[in-house]
């Protein structure tokens, strides 16, 4: 039997404080993650908004503790997983690749050549599709397998999402099912689905399949619910953790808690949906930010459905996504990146006047000729703000 390497990719997180900053400038120097017309200008705005956001960021971190847990729950994760392959005959060994931080892409194909691995089956540990989390993890490991011709010589077998996966949907109701039945009057729990959002522009111009998995996630974990437990509680579905000015996928998370708080729930059952480990955006963001929120708007009872980390039917769900890919076809990570519609991300190169889309492009565009010119001058010495005494 061949020996199988299984690839878990995650995004990452910083594991003290002082490793906010360049963990920051790290995600931000992606162009997956901030897409720009002018891709030499990448490096010097990730630097920009790294620096701006790095005090709210640790002010976030240091309340949880001083750092992120998602290395420490990937590679437990990576541990279960390889035992339960182990125990079911696949001499299978896990890796753990994150995009942003410790331990890197490069550092797990390093280990992968080193082990002798004689083929890979990729799993992101991102159950939903979208470019800004699996599709710039595969891209980085592409980017890795042409620049290395003994790891691209690996058969290598992707899996692209899974958010409709009976084993991950079984497990999440599992999850929701023990907080419905904790609240004081579970027919009467409002089960709140808390997704991490997207710029809207991903979907409407990239063709991100992020939404439709999402949307569709929900439906089918509230259908379980009602199969296997007979819950036919109301839902919502929500997206959170919006960065920077422009529009992300709506109803936003807190604007959503508003309107349920004024509608009179005072039971929530509150969904993690796009996470499978806890960090930051659970532990800060809900279970801190949203539930203050939440209380404001007269919900009583904020109960938060804990990630699914190391729950046993989260692991035996992704082994049987592991052997199912090992019984399938080679899919490569162009095949696995691959988006339903290819759109461009900058079609309107024609003036149009008003606020639409086109005036976002030449506003962006009009702010990196700004931004350009002002690291210049930072840099020289010499310019417009100096003159006037500003620099
Ligand atoms: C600016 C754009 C961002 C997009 C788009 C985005 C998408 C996205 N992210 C996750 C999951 C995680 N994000 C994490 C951290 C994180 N993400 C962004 C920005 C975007 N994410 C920032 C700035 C940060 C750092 C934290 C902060 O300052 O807010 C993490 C790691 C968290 C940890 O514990 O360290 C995860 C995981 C998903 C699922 C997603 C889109 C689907
Ligand atoms: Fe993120
Ligand atoms: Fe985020």
């Amino acid at each position: 039997m061949a020996k199988v390497g299984v690839l878990l990719l995650n995004l990452g997180g910083p594991e003290r404080i002082q490793d906010v900053g360049p963990f920051l400038y790290n995600l931000f120097s992606d162009p997956e993650i901030i897409r720009l017309p002018n891709p030499a200008l990448q490096k010097p705005l990730a630097w920009l908004i790294s620096t701006l956001r790095a005090g709210k960021s640790q002010e976030a971190y240091r309340s949880i503790g001083g750092g992120s847990p998602l290395r420490r729950i990937t590679e437990q994760q990576a541990r279960e997983l390889q035992s339960e392959l182990r125990t079911r005959g696949i001499e299978a060994t896990s890796y753990v690749a994150m995009r942003y931080w410790h331990p890197f892409t490069e550092s797990a194909v390093a280990d992968i050549k080193a082990d002798g691995v004689e083929e890979v089956v990729v799993l992101p540990l991102y159950p939903h599709f979208s470019i800004s989390t699996s599709g710039s993890s595969f891209r980085e490991l592409q980017r890795l397998r042409q620049a290395d011709s003994g790891f691209s010589r690996l058969p290598i077998r992707c899996i692209r999402s899974y958010y409709d996966d009976p084993g991950y949907v079984g497990a999440m109701a599992g999850l929701v099912a023990r907080e419905i039945q904790a609240c004081p009057e579970p027919s009467k729990a409002h089960v709140f689905f808390s997704a991490h959002g997207v710029p809207k522009s991903y979907v409407e111009e990239a063709g991100d399949p992020y939404q439709k998995e999402i949307e569709a996630c929900a439906q089918l974990i509230m259908e379980r619910l009602s199969r296997d437990l007979g819950f036919a509680n109301p839902f919502t579905l929500a997206y959170q953790s919006r960065v920077g000015p422009v529009e992300w996928l709506r109803p936003y998370t807190d604007d959503a808690l508003q309107d349920l708080g004024a509608a009179g729930i005072k039971d929530l059952v509150v969904v993690p949906i796009s996470f499978v480990s806890e960090h930051i955006e659970t532990l800060e963001e809900i279970d801190i930010e949203y539930r203050e929120i939440a209380t404001e708007a007269g919900i009583i009872n904020f109960r938060r459905v804990p990630a699914l980390d190391t729950t046993p039917a989260f692991i035996n769900g992704l082994a049987d996504l592991v052997q199912q890919a090992m019984a399938g076809p080679e899919v490569n990570l162009d095949q696995a990146a691959e988006l339903p519609s290819k759109v461009k991300l900058y079609p309107q190169d024609k003036w149009a006047w008003g606020w639409n889309n086109s005036s976002e492009v030449w506003n962006g565009r009009l702010a990196m000729v700004g931004f350009s010119a002002f690291l210049l001058e930072l840099l020289s010495g010499k310019g417009p703000l100096h003159s006037l005494g500003l620099l």
